[in-house]
């Protein structure tokens, strides 16, 4: 038995992080998994093009799957602009446990749901439960296969409207190529690839940007 990775990283959090103050908590990961223990986080060079686009698109609607710490989750919400809310999708209770409280510790509660469960579960009633019309931003961090799947069916729940825009964490690594292939051949989308390299390491990967054209 022992602690999970993700305990120890929230305890970084704690130790090293200011509550209320979102920028300690993001910096105190990003040590935590350049100096002790690598973890999933999109990290800081590619968190630094999510705080781009989301600034950009200053939704008020987000949409993010994969909380994993809630690491992108803080980074999202604290540039949410007055009124913004973010829903966020993990599937592991250990997971969305842990994240809950990184985002408390960020002080960040009240702009963000953890939602537990399947993203092909929840997809089709999040407009029923969270009353949402369209999501104006969705951030996509789970599962690699299920990157196509889903957003096929954020479309055909009405629930990406003209201008959403998606971002993707992983395009090259793990990699999500069948997503790749639909999102820049589709007629319905205008896809931008940021390259970047893997959190905290040298390797290869990127995001992409699609928006929905409808
Ligand atoms: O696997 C990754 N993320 C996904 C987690 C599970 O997500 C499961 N999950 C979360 C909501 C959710 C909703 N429905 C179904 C499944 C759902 C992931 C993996 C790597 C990575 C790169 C190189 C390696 F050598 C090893 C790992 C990097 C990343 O940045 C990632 O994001
Ligand atoms: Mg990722």
């Amino acid at each position: 038995t022992g602690t999970t990775r993700p305990q120890r990283l929230l305890r970084a959090v704690q130790e090293r992080a200011t509550r209320g103050d979102s920028e300690s908590v993001i910096a105190a990961i990003d040590h935590f998994c350049r100096h002790q223990e690598w973890a999933m986080n999109v990290g800081d060079e590619k968190g630094f093009i999510l705080d781009s686009v989301v600034s950009e698109v200053s939704p008020q609607t987000a949409l993010e799957l994969g909380t994993y710490c809630g690491y992108s989750t803080v980074r999202i919400a604290r540039l949410l602009p007055p009124g913004g809310h973010l829903i966020t999708l993990e599937f592991n209770p250990n997971y969305a446990a842990v994240a809950r409280q990184v985002i408390a510790w960020a002080g960040l509660e009240d702009m963000v749901q953890v939602v537990e469960g399947a993203s092909g579960d929840w997809i089709p009633h999040l407009r029923e439960h969270f009353g949402i019309e369209s999501f104006d931003f969705v951030f996509l961090d789970h599962w690699k296969e299920l990157y196509l799947p889903d957003i096929k069916l954020l479309e055909e729940c009405g629930l990406l409207r003209k201008g959403t825009v998606l971002l993707a964490d992983n395009v090259v690594c793990p990699g999500t190529p069948d997503y790749l292939e639909y999102v820049r051949k589709s007629q319905s989308y205008e896809s931008h690839y940021f390259g970047s390299h893997l959190e905290y390491t040298r390797a290869e990967d990127g995001l992409e940007k699609s928006v929905y054209l409808g």
